[in-house]
């Protein structure tokens, strides 16, 4: 069947460690099979090779069906045992019989080498593999991977964290190290209280607590740390104004900000009905799943929804939006900072032996061998190139198209992210504005930041980065941050249009207001950024540049729907 056989091929491709899963799969035009589903096997079968090689070798499977290559036996194994829906073939087809007839072997063996790893369940062994380390080893004389957390928000608006630790989390043990967490055997019920930002709590990533009572009434929210930057940077005071996210679905950013206005209210004192929240969405779908999201958390009567509305499209000088003091604005990215994404660039493939020789019925009463390390030589063990990250390091091969097609998207995104940057800027009383995305390109990221510095809305309404000095504690005290060489290559970038200016750009402050999270790395979090913008002189101008363009002085609040086009126009 040409779905398993054209699998085989790309995870034979990729041994070569120059072409990822993806370019194979993507660049090739004529496969027979549905490139998702080529992508998607070839993909989950890649992850779980080092455990399926494992099986394979010591149930012997290879030696008894000399037809089965081990790439072939390594993806069946993996639909027989982990696709929901078993093997594609008809049970009588030669390929899956060579598999299935020898699953109790087989299931033997996959259940040794999860108790081999510390996993109760099959589920809680999935779990940890699918966060993306595919580097396992013997409990008994290797050191334990670290695990990337499941992070929880304790959402303020309905509960408190005291609450939270003495109700859903009483049966966990405290402890003070994220890396404690992130170690912990998957079985173990442990949490972390974050250091950086309030009211956030790390528990393993095996732990799911989307059962708990808490989690579906919407006291518990899964946001990773890093989504948690922004509004954590924002941190808006009850009574100093409005505040808008201006791409707000699924919700996550709108509930923290309304949840850290609501803990300002109450060390304020302030009335209740101080400030709002507005959440713009543009995308149909998306706005009702932020209606709802809003809903669960319990921010209704805090947010605004201004659902199916393009963010460009406010008139910022509307009446209803002449309190706005500040702006979320986490817009549409590329993604390439969440994990699971690219994942296909990253993994090592690994193939079982043919040869192995385990304690097997045409081996018995030989000598019983350990399960092989990572990097032993009967495996075939490659680690496939990553195709945008390491653009300028990826070998002349089918990645370059894909590196053009990459440089094309970024450049899109970007031009469109800065737009919308700059239209939050036009908000006439705006003083902050966090600019974020969950994007590890600096395309997207540090040059979207100068370019809107040097942009003459910017220029001549005072805005300017918030700086590390100038941030909240946590924020202030988080070490990873811009890149330096990235804030000057986007300073030293040509001014291509009226809409931008000339400006001196101080680009190691520039580069230190920016905070960065690494995806994969020591935090735990995803790949992310976030940046925040200020403004300390009196905003009311109305901007009249040379490009001629002029906000129109709307003050009707029920014009907010009616196009205003922005300054792309
Ligand atoms: C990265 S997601 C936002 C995630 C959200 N902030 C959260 O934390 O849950 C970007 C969102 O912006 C929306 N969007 C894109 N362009 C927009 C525009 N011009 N106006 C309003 N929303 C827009 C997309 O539909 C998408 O839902």
């Amino acid at each position: 069947m040409s779905l398993y056989h054209e699998a085989a091929k790309v995870l034979d491709g990729s041994k070569s460690g120059k072409t990822s899963i993806k370019s194979l799969v993507y660049t090739k035009k004529d496969w027979k099979s549905d490139p998702k589903a080529l992508f998607a096997l070839s993909t989950e079968a890649a992850k779980w090779s080092e455990v399926l090689s494992e099986v394979i070798e010591r149930s012997g499977v290879l030696r008894i069906e000399r037809q089965l290559t081990p790439t072939l036996a390594l993806i069946l194994t993996h639909d027989l045992f982990l696709s929901k829906r078993g093997i594609a073939l008809p049970a009588t087809h030669g390929l899956n019989s060579s598999i299935s007839k020898h699953k109790a072997r087989l299931s033997a063996e996959l259940t040794k080498a999860r108790l081999r790893r510390g996993f109760a369940t099959l589920d809680a062994f999935r779990a940890f593999i699918n966060n993306g380390s595919v580097t396992v080893g013997d409990v008994s004389d290797q050191p334990r991977p670290k695990l990337r957390p499941r992070w929880v928000r304790i959402n303020t608006l309905k509960t408190t964290l005291d609450e939270q630790l003495a109700s859903t989390f009483a049966a966990y043990q405290k402890v003070t190290s994220l890396d404690k967490v992130m170690l912990s055997p998957a079985s173990n019920k442990v949490y972390c209280v974050d250091e950086h930002i309030p009211n956030l709590v790390a528990i393993p990533s095996s732990t799911d607590i989307t059962t708990s009572k808490a989690y579906r009434t919407g006291q518990l929210i899964l946001q990773d740390k890093a989504s948690c930057f922004p509004a954590y940077l924002l941190s808006p005071k009850a009574g100093e104004g409005d505040v808008m996210d201006a791409c707000a679905a699924p919700g996550n950013k709108t509930t923290h900000v309304a949840a850290v206005l609501g803990e300002s209210m109450k060390s304020e004192a302030v009335g209740d009905s101080s400030s709002k929240v507005f959440a713009c969405e543009k995308d149909v779908a998306r706005s009702e799943t932020l209606e709802k999201m809003v809903e669960l958390a319990g921010a209704s009567d805090v947010v605004t929804i201004k659902a199916k509305q393009d963010f460009t499209k406010l008139p910022p000088t509307a009446r209803a939006f002449a309190n706005i003091t500040a702006l979320l604005l986490d817009p549409s990215c590329s993604g390439s900072g969440i994990v699971g994404r690219d994942e296909s660039s990253s993994i090592t493939v690994h193939l079982p032996s043919k040869t192995a020789d385990f304690d097997t019925p045409t081996s018995r009463g030989k000598k019983r061998k350990r399960a092989a390390p990572t990097s032993a030589p009967n495996h075939a063990s490659t680690t496939t190139t990553i195709d945008d990250v390491a653009e300028e390091q990826a070998p002349l091969d089918a990645t370059e198209e894909t590196a053009d097609k990459l440089a094309a998207r970024l450049a899109n995104l970007s031009a469109f992210q800065l737009r919308l940057l700059q239209h939050a800027m036009a908000f006439p009383a705006a003083r902050r504005v966090a600019y974020s995305t969950c994007s590890i390109h600096a395309e997207e990221n540090e040059h979207v930041v100068v370019a809107a510095l040097r942009s003459s809305i910017a220029q001549e309404q005072g805005w300017r980065v918030m700086k590390r000095t100038e941030q909240v504690e946590g924020m202030r005290t988080w070490n990873l941050r811009g890149k330096v060489d990235a804030v000057q290559a986007a300073a030293r970038m040509e001014i291509v249009d009226g809409e931008t200016v000339d400006a001196v750009i101080n680009e190691t402050e520039v580069a230190e207001a920016c905070i960065r999270c690494d995806k994969n790395g020591e935090d735990g979090t995803m790949g992310f950024f976030v940046v925040g913008f200020v403004r300390d002189e009196d905003g009311n101008t109305i901007r009249k540049s040379n490009g001629g363009l002029q906000q129109p002085e709307v003050d009707d609040s029920d014009d907010e729907g009616e196009a205003w086009e922005g300054f792309d126009e």
